[in-house]
């Protein structure tokens, strides 16, 4: 935890200042009841003008502690505020550095969960410690040593039930702060739910999922109460279990205390001081309660957050490129030498032993049935993924002697399923290149046959795009998402999947306007669909996780089995007439 306690070291002033301007509060706290006694114990026939001037120092101490409370509050809110602002960065700024690999095994449920209801737990955590955690104790034990200036006898009272008091509070402590993780813990799974649903739901009414999605919810939320409840009772006990320790020591004070005033050795005003302390344990101990269960939860919440800033990034970049000579123009643009990949925690390889090299300029179509490793391997190119064996090289170069921009610049993606922000269209579109002119922005969208769907909007690139991009179909969807790619310029093209919302027509068009690209953009083109890769230069087809055919439509079409399976499934006609013919 101590990777947060980086981030309170820019607010030590105010850390120091809030427990030290409580510390002034309780100060004065302690000596009330004192003041309170000697106007009790004054003769008030007499000396009229002394409790005149009692009751200006009750009212002093008042507004001076009054004070002291309201600055206290100013710093623990501006350390507690900052401290809560800047971890929240700093695990937001974390997270980018994840590679898919830990962004998998950790998931983004409870990333989204950490980096906000945590990190407000902690804030909490830690306004409520900076002000009461030592305020509270000194009170109590202030208290008691106060009490032993007044009467030794009675302060004994005090002096066995504060130990107790505090063997008890730690008791609840220890039993409530694994609870407070799995109550976190379920909540992570009730906001999974929750995304879930919320971004499936047209799915969900398609299949009529409604009440099977309530029941799954109800059960995760009902178990989430029930340990909610737990947790809360386990804590609550804290309350009574304190009063009534209190109340018998109060008891046992007040029958000392009255035995001595009876023998005249104890004045009525310190009886009643003894009991204000008495009733100032009360009131701490009832503060401290509350905030051991705060601190508990926010203990928790910190050690979720603390670790995920522990996990190191498993994908590293270099931070020079790698010099114009290692890169050689004569290599190929892409090359596989023996890659395999296996998802972390999966048992099998989704790529075994994949070799084929790609010359800049060609077109490369990638086929294969459903998980055959398609989008696995082309998530290989731009690193989303390390292999975990074998090399990938670009242009003669390992991939990981590429510092990351260089890496992002050289290569555009568009992934399967198409993805856009909020805002306008010309600011998803500079995503490629934030100084990319209009002009450029029109010609990306001409070539991705987006430039209809742009130009029929009435703000044109200036119109809005909701989050997601929903307010535009499927198929306009993953046109700008190809533009996108488009405005990079990149070296290296991949399309994975990313036409499958287009109808025939658009998708011809658009493959011909990617071949006409030119000689310096090499483009791979990922489908199920013989007609979207069949014009490739080469055509590389996947099953399961194995390459087991590399070449043209004809050549495939002769020699790999596997392709001529999908083709005889997806041209049934063309295949049974080939065959005759031949
Ligand atoms: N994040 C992941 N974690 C674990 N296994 C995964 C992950 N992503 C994919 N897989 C597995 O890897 C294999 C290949 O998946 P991949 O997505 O590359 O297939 P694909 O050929 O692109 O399929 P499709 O055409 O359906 O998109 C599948 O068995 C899949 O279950």
């Amino acid at each position: 935890m101590q990777n947060l306690a980086v981030y309170l070291k820019k607010y030590r002033k105010e850390s120091i200042l809030a427990p030290l301007f409580k510390l002034l509060e309780a100060l004065f706290d302690l000596f009330v009841p004192l003041v309170i006694a000697r106007m009790i114990d004054t003769d008030a026939a007499s000396n009229r003008h002394l409790i005149f001037l009692y009751f200006g120092v009750l009212l002093l101490l008042a507004f001076v502690g009054l004070g002291f409370s309201i600055v206290a509050q100013f710093f623990s809110a501006k350390a507690s505020v900052g401290f809560a602002g800047a971890v929240r960065q700093a695990v937001f700024d974390h997270i980018q550095t994840f590679s898919f690999t830990e962004l998998d095994a950790i998931g983004s449920d409870t990333l989204i969960t950490r980096l906000s209801d945590d990190v407000n737990q902690v804030q909490t955590g830690v306004n409520m410690g900076l002000r009461l955690l030592l305020r509270s104790p000194f009170i109590v034990l202030g208290a008691m040593v106060m009490a032993f200036t007044i009467n030794v006898r009675c302060a004994l009272v005090f002096a066995v039930t504060i130990p107790i008091l505090f063997g008890v509070t730690f008791l609840i402590m220890m039993l409530s702060i694994p609870l407070f993780g799995k109550v976190q813990a379920g909540l992570d799974r009730v906001t999974a739910l929750t995304r879930e649903n919320l971004t499936g739901v047209r799915v969900i009414r398609a299949f009529c999922r409604e009440q099977r999605c309530v029941e799954e919810f109800e059960e995760n939320n009902q178990a989430l109460t029930h340990l909610n409840l737990f947790v809360g009772r386990l804590s609550a006990l804290l309350n009574p279990l304190t009063y009534v320790l209190i109340n018998i020591a109060t008891v046992v004070l007040i029958q000392r205390a009255g035995v001595q005033v009876n023998l005249g050795s104890l004045p009525q005003g310190q009886v009643v001081a003894l009991y204000n302390y008495m009733l100032q344990i009360i009131v701490e101990v009832i503060k401290l309660a509350a905030l051991i269960i705060t601190l508990n939860k926010s203990l928790a919440c910190a050690k979720r957050v603390s670790s995920v800033l522990d996990i190191k990034t498993s994908m590293t970049y270099p931070a020079r490129t790698p010099s114009f000579h290692m890169e050689h123009t004569a290599a190929p643009a892409v090359a596989f030498d023996d890659v395999s990949f296996t998802y972390q925690g999966a048992g099998a390889p989704s790529l075994s032993h994949i070799s084929f090299s790609v010359m800049s300029g060609e077109t490369v179509g990638i086929i294969g049935g459903t998980g055959s490793g398609k989008s696995t391997l082309v998530h290989l190119i731009p690193r989303f993924y390390d292999a975990t064996e074998g090399s990938i090289r670009l242009n003669g170069c390992p991939i990981q002697d590429f510092p990351h921009e260089i890496l992002c610049r050289k290569i555009g993606i568009v992934p399967q399923r198409a993805l856009l922000f909020q805002g306008s269209i010309r600011e998803n579109m500079k995503w490629g290149n934030e100084h990319a002119s209009d002009e450029a922005l029109w010609q990306a969208l001409t070539c991705a046959q987006a430039r209809e769907i742009v130009e029929n909007k009435p703000d044109k690139l200036d119109f809005h795009l909701e989050q997601n991009g929903r307010n535009l179909s499927g198929g306009q969807k993953q046109r700008l998402t190809i533009a996108r790619a488009l405005v990079k310029n990149p070296q290296l093209l991949i399309l994975d999947d990313s036409s499958s919302a287009l109808d025939f027509a658009t998708d011809a068009a658009l493959r011909k306007s990617i071949r006409n690209l030119g000689d310096s953009v090499t483009t791979f083109l990922v489908s199920q669909r013989i007609a979207a890769v069949r014009q490739a230069d080469k055509i590389l087809v996947l099953d399961n996780g194995t390459l087991v055919g590399v070449g043209t439509h004809e050549q495939l079409l002769h020699d790999c089995p596997v392709y001529q399976g999908i083709y005889e499934s997806q041209f049934p006609e063309e295949s049974k007439k080939e065959r005759e013919d031949a």
